[in-house]
């Protein structure tokens, strides 16, 4: 019982010592504020700091020149981008995440209830110990709250499950929609080599897209259940102490709200900045993977480690600043979110005995029993503290929603990014080479260009088509040429002078900026890089790419034809070798570069389509083979466009198309000897050539015939 009295006039003590703080506030108002002074100052310094050093990280300094005109923030542009992307996670009524929306607030009620019943039980064990009701105590302490005990476990741990399936049905939804608009056609490249507002990709389709549903989720639940909170707890309180109770205590969460609001930096803003590091150095690791071998062989770790290193200490400069503003900021939330809240509530729960109708509640209420003002006093600290959490929560979710200001900002400009990509529209910033120093922003819609595709089967026909790079940069101004069916084509010049630039406009990576491209539909026209693509999967996969096993047996391929494939490129040893046509490697790494531009050829042989692009695909197979690959492809009536400078691919080639590296090229009719004879005669179905000569601006031979001299193989002038 001492214990008790002693808890009891403690009690009765701290609500004295709140009120008189309270009703002393003039005398300490000026230390209060010279302790905001003091935080707000160093805020503004922080900020201040982390302004500069943003501005002097070149990193930085391009996120930021990209988001001059966009500052991430709670604003008109968050809503407008938020009511994007929010039918995209939330589709209809009629869909699994409303479902989870609406159980997941029926949860949040119940948790509510619980929590009022928790307040009242509460004090009614208090009042069963204050006034030594042993009845009363085992009754509620044990028996009650030993049967509640379930149904708040059960809530509990539902929350907690509701949040997290629904944080992974938002990510879910927009992990497709994110890959289905990245993954169609050839967005991803466009992504990457023409439009140059994404640097990261691959976080924003991870990490950025994760945390985007986890905030939104959380905050869901941190905004709509202070708010159930608010109303029923204010209702609860007002009942118990009067109306002023809550209006009170609201009043005063409003106005720091205010304040916090106004003195809270743009964390939002620097969470975007912090995403784009951390990307950063992700995309510098993840090259060091891509590149160990060139890497090892340069002995470049010591390069890369610095390069590295300077990306993190990036990172950790934005960092740390970023932690000293939240932590100055930190202090300001507390002491108005928490401290000054918690005596406006001693102050609030001293009502009842100390306020305007204390001598009724003395004389109606409590009556003899003082152990009455112990259980309301539990009972109101109880629905008090409820109260004063969810405001807190609710000023706090404020804060929250900056940073999931910045979430919404990377995930929002990728979708639009994606938007615009696939409706033809790309935007590059170009580095000035002016003295300005600005850059220019250019926007290039394919839409308005004047270049112009026809599809037909059978033929590639450039006519007056530039060869530009994605910028506009024109390589050669204007190209003509006509390739029909069974007309092999070798392509020579100088590096950098557009032969994969030509490719890239064939294949339609790159827009056409003028003329007339004829060519066949995508699927009859096949490109073979010198570095070969091998995909996640099988043996069989990596020949049969991007067929999938099922597109290979309706196209009547079985293991067998695939194994006369691989005899074709002198292959078949992989298979025994490997461990059979299911093993899964990793086959950038078990096969050696011949083998891998050999597996490619293999590819072609197996989609045999009406034109193949040849890019240096041979540079690391034996010539013997190399003749091999090349008759076969004949035979199975492909039309090879082949880049490359060995001259021993001549035989193999009715044209050539040479550009001199200065935007002239000349298209010529190659005249062969008997290794010509000897190619053509193996196989050959082409139909007869028409001798067809397009040389575009003056032509000037620098004397260089862009071929390699090969030992033993016959040099340009022998084939002349
Ligand atoms: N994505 C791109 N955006 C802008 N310009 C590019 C792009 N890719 C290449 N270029 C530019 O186009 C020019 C021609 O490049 P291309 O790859 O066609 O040369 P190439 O003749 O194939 O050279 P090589 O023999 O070295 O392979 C280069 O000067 C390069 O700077």
């Amino acid at each position: 019982m001492n214990t008790l009295t002693a808890i009891s006039s403690a009690m009765v003590q701290l609500d004295e010592a709140a009120y008189r703080l309270v009703m002393s506030v003039p005398e300490h108002r000026k230390k209060y504020l010279f302790v905001l002074a003091m935080t707000l100052v160093s805020t503004y310094v922080a900020r201040r700091k982390l302004g500069r050093s943003a501005a002097r990280n070149p990193l930085t300094e391009l996120v930021e020149r990209r988001r001059v005109h966009r500052k991430v923030g709670v604003d008109a542009q968050f809503l407008a981008q938020l009511k994007k992307i929010v039918p995209i996670c939330v589709p209809g009524v009629a869909s699994k995440e409303c479902a989870l929306l609406v159980s997941l607030a029926g949860i949040l009620i119940a948790r509510t209830w619980l929590d009022i019943w928790f307040s009242s039980f509460n004090g009614v064990v208090v009042r069963s110990i204050v006034s030594r009701d042993w009845q009363l105590f085992t009754k509620n302490a044990l028996f009650l709250f030993g049967m509640m005990m379930w149904p708040m476990s059960v809530v509990n741990n539902s929350l907690k499950l509701n949040i997290n399936m629904l944080a992974l049905a938002f990510r879910s939804r927009l992990t497709h929609y994110a890959h289905d608009q990245y993954l169609k056609a050839i967005t991803f490249y466009k992504v990457a080599n023409l439009d140059n507002r994404i640097q990261n990709a691959d976080q924003l389709l991870t990490q950025d897209i994760d945390k985007f549903s986890e905030t939104m989720t959380h905050l869901y639940s941190d905004i709509a259940k202070p708010i159930v909170d608010i109303g029923l707890f204010a209702y609860k309180l007002g009942q118990s102490i009067g109306a002023e109770a809550p209006l009170m205590m609201l009043a005063y969460f409003v106005t720091s709200g205010v304040v916090l609001r106004a003195v809270s930096p743009p964390f939002g803003k620097y969470t975007a900045i912090e995403q784009n590091l951390e990307g950063e150095l992700r995309y510098n690791h993840s090259r060091i993977i891509a590149h160990s071998e060139e890497i090892a062989f340069y002995r470049g770790g010591e390069r890369e480690k610095q390069i590295a290193n300077g990306t993190f200490q990036r990172i950790k400069g934005h960092l740390r600043k970023v932690f000293v503003l939240r932590f100055t900021n930190g202090i300001i939330d507390s002491v108005l979110v928490k401290y000054c809240a918690t005596q406006l509530a001693f102050f609030i729960l001293s009502r009842p005995v100390f306020g305007r109708n204390a001598e009724r509640y003395s004389k109606e209420v409590v009556g003899t029993d003082s152990t009455k003002i112990m259980e309301d006093y539990s009972t109101n600290s109880g629905y008090l503290i409820n109260l004063s959490q969810a405001v807190g929560r609710l000023v706090l979710a404020g804060r929250d929603l900056t940073r999931f200001a910045g979430y919404t900002f990377r995930v929002s400009e990728f979708f639009a990014v994606l938007e615009d990509i696939n409706s033809g529209r790309y935007q590059r910033t170009m580095v000035s080479t002016d003295p300005s120093g600005i850059n220019e922003v250019r926007t290039i819609d394919q839409g308005s260009l004047d270049g112009q595709i026809v599809e037909m089967d059978g033929v590639i026909e450039f006519k007056n088509v530039p060869i530009c790079t994605p910028n506009g940069d024109i390589l050669v101004p204007s190209m003509s040429f006509r390739v029909e069916s069974g007309m092999n084509c070798l392509i020579t010049g100088p590096n950098g002078c557009g032969k994969s630039s030509l490719f890239r406009i064939l294949g339609g990576l790159w827009p056409i900026f003028g003329g007339v491209l004829t060519k066949p539909s995508p699927r009859n026209m096949f490109y073979v890089p010198q570095k070969p693509y091998l995909t996640l999967g099988t043996l069989r996969d990596q020949l049969i790419y991007p067929d999938v096993r099922e597109d290979a047996t309706k196209a009547g391929f079985d293991d067998a034809n695939l194994m006369a494939l691989l005899g074709k490129v002198n292959l078949e040893y992989l298979v025994s070798r490997e461990g059979g046509w299911d093993a899964v490697r990793d086959w950038a790494d078990v096969l050696s570069g011949g083998e891998k531009q050999r597996v490619a050829m293999a590819r072609l042989f197996y989609h045999r389509p009406q034109f193949a692009i040849l890019d240096e695909c041979t540079s690391a197979v034996s010539m013997d083979v190399e003749g091999q690959m090349y008759r076969y492809a004949r035979e199975l009536g492909i039309t090879l466009f082949t880049v490359s400078h060995r001259p021993s691919l001549v035989p193999y080639h009715e044209f050539l198309l040479r550009f001199d590296g200065q935007g002239n090229y000349e298209f010529e009719e190659l005249k062969h000897d008997g290794a010509f004879a000897f190619a053509r005669n193996n196989g050959d179905s082409s139909p007869s050539r028409p001798v067809k000569m397009m040389t575009e601006g003056p032509y000037v031979g620098d004397g260089h015939d862009y071929f390699e001299e090969e030992e033993g193989e016959l040099s340009d002038d022998e084939l002349e």
